[in-house]
């Protein structure tokens, strides 16, 4: 094992493996950086000046370090077979069929990298775990390696190494992570490793935030802290649903219980519901460990997470069509807001999709407006059946529907409309001439704010009926029993 990492191979040049080497690259001229994908079409356009993802601040980084000591590259098996560090990047969506299909994790991606890796070998390697696997993971990788190896004298040491990154913040939080963590076996071979992949962190990393475990609390430590993050959204959700229903004020609540320092502020926003390619995936995988494991309470405990953001969607739907006297049946409902979040153009498990199939079932019709999605991926999501979205190759055509419109400009997306939608809370809505868009609109005018972002009196004044997420309901919508 190379005592000093001089050169790093990344399989999957995706959300986290792109963005993640890049930032290493960056800081790590010494190391010859090469971020490598089956997909030639992603690999194309990460070498192109039209990036494959939004990011911000993610360009400035890729434009400093490629070509210099960063590269990306669909010749896999050269760079894999050279590199002294292989992180492995690639997704591990949910199975969507045979046992635990709708829950477990689909490590077809992952051991399908291992296979690639040891039969290239020919020098011992760190192999690192990028991707967020189950519990016990690298025992089953390191078989993998193991028997597929042909040379003896080639040894493969595993390491977790979990990425904690939000989109949208990612190249902030790669720069200043709040702490790296690194899972590593408990013997001398094993504790090496983990200096070496520590080395390549602290080039940039203050020591006292690289945090070393071991492999299995590492790996658990990542779906823990989603599992943690997702629940405190759908605790707060809970409690929308129950100030609306007494006039107590969703805001005022989570500031009340957020200044405790033992709850602290962060992630009480409630929302239409948490998406991302993230949270459920990695709640579900949780809940069937737990059920493979016969900790039956702790899975339900978990899985109540997903139906709590499940209720939360489709009592957002509910309220729209309750709203406008039970039927949105032909109405032109104005969708603003596509993403899973601000300033991401990533749709995946977007609650925005959830809410947009809801509507349609109701027969209404979408006029939609995102500032980052384009028609094609809004077209092509509402046409994929669930969880198939994170298959590489699996993602259905493009087939546009009469009902569902994509607009480039927001105003356009609102004239005529019966209601406005706001699904993502991208700052650009807060600023529109919403008199302006008040004057286009049929009337009465709604608004549904799934995001809490906008000025909900000033809206009234304007002359809006406005829905707002827990917050006290509008007399106009209130049902004569509530
Ligand atoms: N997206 C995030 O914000 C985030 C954050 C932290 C952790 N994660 C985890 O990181 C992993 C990757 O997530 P992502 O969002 O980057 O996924 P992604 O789909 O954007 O990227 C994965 C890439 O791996 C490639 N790939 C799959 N099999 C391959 C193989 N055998 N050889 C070469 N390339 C291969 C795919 O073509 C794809 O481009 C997942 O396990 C995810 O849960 C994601
Ligand atoms: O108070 C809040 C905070 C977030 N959200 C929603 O929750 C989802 C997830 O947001 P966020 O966690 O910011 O983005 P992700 O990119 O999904 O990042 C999560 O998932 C990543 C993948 O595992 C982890 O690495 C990150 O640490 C973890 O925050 C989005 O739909 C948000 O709009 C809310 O509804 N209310």
């Amino acid at each position: 094992m190379s005592p000093r990492c001089k050169k790093i191979a990344c399989i999957g040049a995706g959300y986290v493996g792109g963005p993640t080497m890049a930032m290493v690259a960056l800081k790590c001229p010494d190391i010859e950086v090469v971020v490598v994908d089956i997909n030639e079409v992603r690999i194309k356009a990460w070498n192109s000046e039209e990036l494959p993802i939004y990011e911000p601040g993610l360009d400035d980084v890729v434009k400093a370090a490629r070509g210099r000591n960063l590269f990306f590259s669909s010749d896999v098996k050269r760079h894999v077979g050279e590199a002294d560090i292989v992180f492995v990047s690639v997704n591990t969506p949910t199975k969507t069929r045979g046992v635990g299909a709708g829950k477990a994790a689909d490590l077809a991606y992952w051991e399908g990298a291992a296979r690639m890796i040891a039969s290239v070998s020919k020098t011992s390697k760190i192999v690192v775990e990028k991707s967020t696997v189950p519990v016990k993971t690298a025992e089953a990788i390191e078989k993998v390696l193991r028997r597929n190896c042909s040379d003896p004298a080639v040894q493969f040491e595993i390491l977790s190494n979990p990425e904690f990154l939000a989109e949208g913040t990612a190249i902030e939080d790669l720069e200043r992570p709040d702490r790296v963590l690194i899972g590593g076996k408990e013997t001398p071979s094993g504790r090496s490793a983990v200096e070496v992949l520590k080395s390549v962190y602290e080039h940039w990393v203050p020591a006292e935030r690289i945090l070393t475990a071991n492999l299995w609390s590492a790996e658990l430590s990542k779906l823990t802290a989603n599992a943690f993050l997702a629940q405190r959204i759908s605790s707060i959700n809970s409690i929308s649903a129950l100030c609306e229903a007494t006039g107590a004020d969703v805001g005022q609540v989570a500031h009340s219980i957020g200044t405790d320092s033992r709850i602290g502020g962060k992630f009480l926003n409630a929302s239409v519901g948490f998406g991302g390619s993230c949270f459920q995936k990695d709640i579900l995988n949780l809940v069937y460990i737990c059920e493979t494991l016969g900790l039956k309470q702790v899975a339900d405990y978990w899985a109540s997470v997903v139906s709590i953001n499940d209720y939360q969607k489709q009592r957002f739907v509910e309220r729209v069509i309750e709203a406008m006297f039970n039927t949105i049946s032909g109405k032109k409902i104005t969708v603003l807001g596509f993403a899973f979040k601000k300033d991401t153009g990533d749709t995946r498990e977007t609650p925005a999709l959830d809410v947009c199939q809801g509507l349609l079932q109701d027969n209404a019709r979408l006029y939609i407006y995102d500032p980052k999605v384009t028609e094609n991926q809004i077209h092509a999501d509402l046409a994929t059946p669930k969880f198939e979205w994170d298959h590489p190759g699996s993602r259905t055509p493009s087939r546009k529907q009469d009902s569902i419109k994509v607009l480039q400009d927001p105003y356009e997306a609102a004239q005529d409309s019966h209601a406005l939608c706001v699904l993502t809370e991208w700052d650009e809505f807060k600023k529109y001439d919403y008199e302006r868009i008040y004057d286009s609109m049929m009337k009465p005018a709604f608004v549904f704010d799934g995001r809490n972002i906008l000025d909900h009196e000033r809206l009234r004044k304007i002359g809006f009926i406005v829905y707002a997420l827990g917050k006290p309901l509008d007399p106009f919508i209130q049902k004569p029993y509530s």
